[in-house]
């Protein structure tokens, strides 16, 4: 912990280099000035880059190199040495279990949480032409494009927002899959050509939420990211987060989940839980809709009964 000549602690916020990371450590800093500012704390905060392992081999296929938390692991470190404070993560990229001495410290307001294509023509899903070709690496978009439309050829494509976007032009794609988060936090939505539903396409689990990593015994952020914190959001994201834990998923397999809430309730609010587990042909999509109270009994209960119908069988042959 160090102070400015003021006396005032000064907040270290380490992230990664990418414009995407670079751009929503920025707004969450301002949000934190501002509470901090309001609550008369006096807090001064810090940018540190970090370059992680997942940078520096973004041109290897991530998959192959196996990493769970690719991107997170060096965070981690710096978190637990005291080189930094707070990590802003993208929920989606966060880990299921951190390193022992390290929480959540926040979950923020959700922006969507949706796909979307961003196309050469304009224009959604149907409208693209026959056997188009659309950038994705993700088999879970792949999976439930190919399911919707299965003339499309899908190509594995890499790299930051930036770069797949650029991509699309100098690559001849005709549509790339984005999350719609990505792009509005990068102030991009005019390039967003059409949001994809989720009944054609579930979701990553917690995206377009943020996770706000601090150390278990640090008191005074801790305090300081609980202001920054949206119950609706951190209930609805524990509940998917549960789902994949359930389903032991990386991010390298066909899983999707997106919970919602649906009431609020005398005894608390009611969630409903999408769960979705596909192959990667998309040829078989597997789905289950639940409701309960409970976030993470919520997620077990959509996984357990998505195992039951045989996603244990999809993942094991992917070897997810
Ligand atoms: N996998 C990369 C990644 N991690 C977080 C986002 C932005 C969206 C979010 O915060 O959920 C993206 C880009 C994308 O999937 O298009």
């Amino acid at each position: 912990m160090s102070n400015n000549s003021n006396g005032q602690r000064v907040i270290v916020v380490g992230t990664r280099q990418s414009a995407l990371a670079l751009t929503q450590t920025g707004q969450v800093i301002d949000e934190l000035k501002r509470i901090s500012e309001q609550e008369g704390l006096g807090y001064t905060f810090e940018i540190r880059k970090i370059v992680t392992k997942g940078d520096r081999i973004l041109d290897v296929t991530l998959s192959k190199v196996g990493g769970k938390g690719l991107f997170v692991k060096e965070i981690e470190q710096a978190l637990l040495d005291g080189e930094i404070d707070i990590a802003v993560h993208s929920m989606k990229d966060m880990p299921f279990q951190l390193q022992e001495g390290l929480m959540n410290g926040a979950t923020p307001r959700r922006v969507n949480p949706l796909d979307c294509l961003v196309t050469k023509e304009g224009g959604d899903l149907d409208s693209l032409p026959q056997g188009a070709r659309v950038g994705t690496s993700s088999l879970r978009r792949s999976s439930q494009l190919k399911n919707r439309r299965p003339d499309l050829q899908l190509e594995s494509i890499r790299g930051n927002i930036d770069s797949r976007i650029r991509k699309l032009e100098t690559e001849g794609f005709d549509a790339v899959v984005l999350a719609a988060a990505g792009l509005s936090r990068m102030g991009w939505e005019d390039r967003i050509s059409a949001l994809i539903p989720e009944d054609v396409c579930i979701p990553a689990v917690g995206q377009g939420a943020l996770g706000i990593e601090c150390r278990e015994n640090d008191e005074q952020i801790r305090e300081l990211l609980s202001l920054l914190n949206d119950r609706e959001t951190e209930i609805t994201v524990r509940a998917e987060r549960s789902f994949l834990g359930t389903l032991n998923g990386g991010c390298q397999v066909p899983i999707g989940a997106y919970a919602t809430i649906v009431s609020e309730e005398a005894d608390g609010p009611l969630l409903e839980l999408t769960g979705m587990v596909g192959s990667p042909d998309g040829e078989t999509l597997l789905k289950e809709i639940k409701r309960g109270k409970d976030p993470e009994k919520l997620g077990k209960e959509v996984a357990e009964s998505l195992i039951a119908s045989g996603a244990d069988r999809i993942l094991a042959e992917i070897g997810g």
